[in-house]
């Protein structure tokens, strides 16, 4: 499991670390990792770095310091170096004499050739977008060619600059990078939002702060060994009632797809077997033999969890088969349907009387008819953080990157997403993968990012075949939980 901390809690650590270490050995340590990285970038297009040129663009606090450090061990080693000053009164001294007694020098005009542009502009203390004057110096920059014609590549110093580190919230301008450097731990900025998209791949130079963190950190990331080891396997004193029992309350006439879809993410899971209540019967029946169906929850018999709302339709008889879900003492997976029926028929602060757990998951609309109209807008993390403490449930925010929050305020981003799960249906079959993992027993904030790390990694299996519908999803599932070892009983 990765980590990300806030400001906050990288300044406290970088603070006290400090302190025990000679002046400006931090700053060397972050300035040799970006190096060694535009060094590789010009390695991997022309074998070489000698010659090639690297523009720095260098901002007024210590994020241009590093850069300017970086640029001065790139020119001991032969690279051409320039440096656009956005602020020179306000240039970290000691890294621009470093820089010219390299051989390094500073420019305002834009060097004919460009191989990689080093954005030192902003890092951890930036505020809002790039100012203007910064932003043109920017667009100058990447429209410049390499020797090779094609466009330089952007390293990022620490944090693409415009970027909020805390919530990946890009307010007006930003670097898009194509490598983002960070120094000592990663930042929720990266990982989320649009500050993800802008950092492009992140790689974390370890400058010795890991000790030093105090603070429990703002968001996780959690890798393929979490899911696997968390995911429930059958021994061999199980039958399929002591793995777990998943009811399905989904779909309706009108959207029978939604039931089939969730019903076959449910099968995909780690339960034993699978109930389906609702009015798409025949079609669960004809679809899945190994499904019992019934037309209504009170019919259905015992269940460990629920699945409740996609395509359930919004009328009182779906509001009375939600109430019935939401009134079994099981964990149990609101989605779509559902989700709407509790803001409107129902109401969210009921579900904080539920003795069992809860798993909300909403898209951004859906988001907004839980919170007073309000999407999650920028601060993706912190509005999931918000409705779960409001609701007493781990909500997962569904999009690009997926959040998952809990009530007592832990966050997790997946990892696994793509873009081609962006089709009709695959939150269906996401939601009915997850009451099935609750009932396999795993609590609501593992089942909920173990879902999301296994859909993730079925849509993009999908898509290696083709454009993805969620049936594909639903058939990539098992395929991808075998070969990856989330599942292991073989
Ligand atoms: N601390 C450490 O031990 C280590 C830190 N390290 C490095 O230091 C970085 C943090 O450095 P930092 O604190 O100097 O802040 P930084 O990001 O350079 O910018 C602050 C300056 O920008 C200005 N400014 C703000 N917003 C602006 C805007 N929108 N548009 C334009 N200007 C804006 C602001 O001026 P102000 O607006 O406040 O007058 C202020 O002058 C960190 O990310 C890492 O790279 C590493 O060396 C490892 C060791
Ligand atoms: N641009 C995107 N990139 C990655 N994943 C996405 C994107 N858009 C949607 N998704 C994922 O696709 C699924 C769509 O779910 P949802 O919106 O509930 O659709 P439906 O209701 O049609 O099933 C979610 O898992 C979501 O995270």
């Amino acid at each position: 499991m990765r980590a990300a901390w806030r400001v906050a809690s990288v300044r406290a650590a970088e603070e006290a670390l400090m302190a025990t270490l000679p002046p400006g050995t931090l700053m060397r340590r972050a300035a040799t990792g970006v190096a060694r990285r535009c060094g590789e970038l010009l390695a991997d297009r022309y074998g070489s770095g000698y010659g090639h040129s690297v523009l720095l663009l260098v901002g007024p606090g210590n994020n241009g310091g590093d850069a300017l450090f970086a640029g001065a061990a790139l020119a001991r080693r032969g690279v051409t170096v320039t440096a656009a000053l956005l602020n020179p009164a306000r240039t970290h001294a000691e890294g621009l004499a470093a820089l010219k007694s390299a051989g390094g020098r500073v420019s305002d005009a834009t060097p004919s050739t460009v191989d990689v542009v080093v954005d030192g502009i902003l890092g951890i203390g930036g505020r809002g977008g790039l100012r203007e004057d910064a932003a043109a110096l920017v667009a100058r920059a990447v429209r410049a060619c390499g020797a090779d014609g094609a466009r330089p590549a952007v390293v990022a110093v620490d944090l693409p600059s415009g970027v909020d580190p805390d919530t990946g919230a890009v307010p007006g301008e930003a670097v898009r990078a194509d490598v983002t450097v960070t120094f000592g731990v990663l930042k929720p900025g990266l990982l989320v939002g649009d500050g993800a998209v802008h950092s492009g791949l992140v790689e974390l130079v370890d400058i010795g702060l890991g000790p030093w963190l105090r603070d429990d950190p703002a968001l996780r990331v959690p890798d393929l060994d979490d899911v696997a080891e968390w995911w429930p396997q059958p021994g061999p004193g199980d039958d399929k009632y002591t793995r777990g029992v998943v009811g399905v309350a989904t779909g309706s006439a009108i959207y029978p797809g939604a039931a089939l879809l969730s019903t076959g993410g449910a099968l995909a899971g780690p339960a034993g077997m699978v109930r389906y209540a609702g009015a798409a019967v025949d079609a669960v029946r004809f679809h899945y033999p190994t499904v019992i169906p019934t037309p209504r929850v009170a019919d259905a018999g015992r269940v460990q969890a629920w699945t409740c709302g996609c395509g359930l339709g919004t009328d009182e008889r779906a509001a009375g088969e939600l109430r019935a879900v939401l009134a079994a003492e099981v964990p149990v997976c609101v989605d779509a349907d559902g989700l709407t029926l509790l803001a409107t028929d129902l109401s969210v602060d009921e579900l904080r009387e539920r003795r069992a757990p809860t798993v909300l998951t909403p898209h951004d609309r859906e988001f907004a008819r839980l919170n007073e109209g309000e999407e999650p807008g920028a601060d993706r993390v912190g509005s999931a953080l918000r409705l779960a403490a409001r609701t007493g449930a781990v909500v997962l925010l569904k999009g690009d990157r997926t959040i998952v929050a809990t009530p007592d305020g832990r966050a997790y981003v997946n990892p696994t997403g793509t873009p081609a799960l962006a089709t009709a249906g695959t939150g269906d079959v996401l939601a009915g993968l997850l009451g099935s993992l609750l009932a396999g027993g795993l609590p609501p904030e593992r089942a909920a990012v173990a879902a999301a790390y296994a859909h993730g990694l079925a849509g993009r299996y999908a898509a290696e075949a083709g454009p993805v519908t969620a049936s594909d999803v639903v058939g990539a599932l098992r395929p991808v939980l075998g070969r990856t070892g989330m599942w292991r009983t073989g």
